[in-house]
């Protein structure tokens, strides 16, 4: 089916099933992520206490996992939530915020990716290089300027992206004024956005949270055979359920791209009506949730690789 077509689908079934999605999160940019899910019709529920997360993840439709601000309790919470959603084939996201700034969040990736199941990993450029363990110029939770991707570096950029794809077995988004969302096979480009979007913290976080709110919208047949598909494209799939859980992998990539096109676009169109920073993150919101069928189709920028 047509991308566009598949991503409205995709962006009308979460405003009427309104999905339940939980997430473990920093507290700098929760209540923004919050009310983005909200702006795209699913229902969000900040939810990390170790006792009670495996309760909440299981009467959910999508997990993000967000790494900022790292505690030992949520380190705690996300390893039980995770299993808990992979046992139950639901969705998780992983937003790897801030893996370039130490070794503790590295290692915790690290061994989240090797335990788990995700559909999607999400990072600014830095922190994808860094998780596919290549030098990466990141300091704190800000992408480093040498990483960013250009016309000189952005297929070396798609392979390394479609290469972790394949060996994580889910898709990969990463942001920066260009962002690149890969599957195994296949990568896109997306050149929506506005520098005005680096000037208030918490984008990237919201990148990942319109991403988790996309990702119930995948259909339940494809989701439950495509999950645990780790290593090859084919690996872990037998007869019938391999063609639906490949269109499945793919659709993982949808809803990062839905994601990503929808703050770029908002970003757009937020500037025009702000002043500065206070303004922008007011506009930004109000776009989010006014962002039309129509608009969505005219303006959204994707480029296959
Ligand atoms: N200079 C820019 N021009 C256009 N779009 C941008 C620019 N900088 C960031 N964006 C957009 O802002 C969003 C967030 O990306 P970014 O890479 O800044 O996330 P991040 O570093 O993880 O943010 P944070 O840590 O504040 O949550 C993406 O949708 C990206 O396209
Ligand atoms: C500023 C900041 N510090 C840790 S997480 C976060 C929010 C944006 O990632």
């Amino acid at each position: 089916m047509q991308l566009m077509k598949r991503m409205q689908e995709m962006r009308n079934y979460i405003r009427e099933t309104q999905p339940l999605i939980h997430c473990i999160t920093n507290p700098i940019s929760i209540h923004d992520c919050a009310n983005v899910i909200l702006a795209t019709g699913a229902r969000p529920i900040m939810a990390e206490h170790p006792k009670e997360v495996e309760e909440i993840t299981a009467v959910s439709s999508a997990l993000m996992l967000n790494l900022g601000n790292i505690t030992d309790v949520r380190m705690e919470s996300m390893r039980l939530a995770l299993a808990q959603a992979n046992r139950d084939k639901i969705p998780v996201i992983l937003d790897l915020v801030g893996v370039t700034c130490s070794h503790l969040r590295r290692r915790f990736a690290e061994s989240l990716l090797e335990e788990g199941q995700f559909a999607v990993i999400k990072g600014n450029i830095s922190e994808i290089l860094a998780v596919a363990s290549l030098p990466f110029h990141g300091t704190g939770i800000d992408a480093g300027a040498e990483d960013a991707i250009s016309g000189e570096n952005q297929s070396q950029r798609g392979e390394v992206a479609k290469s972790l794809a394949k060996t994580l077995g889910c898709a990969v988004l990463a942001t920066g004024k260009k962002d690149l969302v890969a599957v195994s096979d296949q990568a896109f480009l997306v050149s929506n956005g506005d520098p005005a979007l680096s000037g208030i913290t918490g984008t990237g976080c919201m990148v990942g949270a319109l991403t988790a709110s996309y990702l119930p919208a995948v259909s339940t047949q494809s989701l439950r055979s495509s999950i645990g598909t780790k290593g090859t494209d084919s690996e872990y799939l037998v007869g019938d359920s391999c063609a639906e859980a490949e269109s499945a992998f793919s659709e993982w990539a949808l809803s990062a791209l839905l994601g990503v096109v929808t703050m770029g676009i908002a970003g757009e169109k937020a500037t025009k009506d702000s002043r500065g920073p206070g303004s922008f993150q007011t506009a930004l919101l109000d776009e989010i949730f006014c962002l039309s069928e129509e608009e969505f189709a005219r303006k959204a920028r994707i480029y296959p690789l």
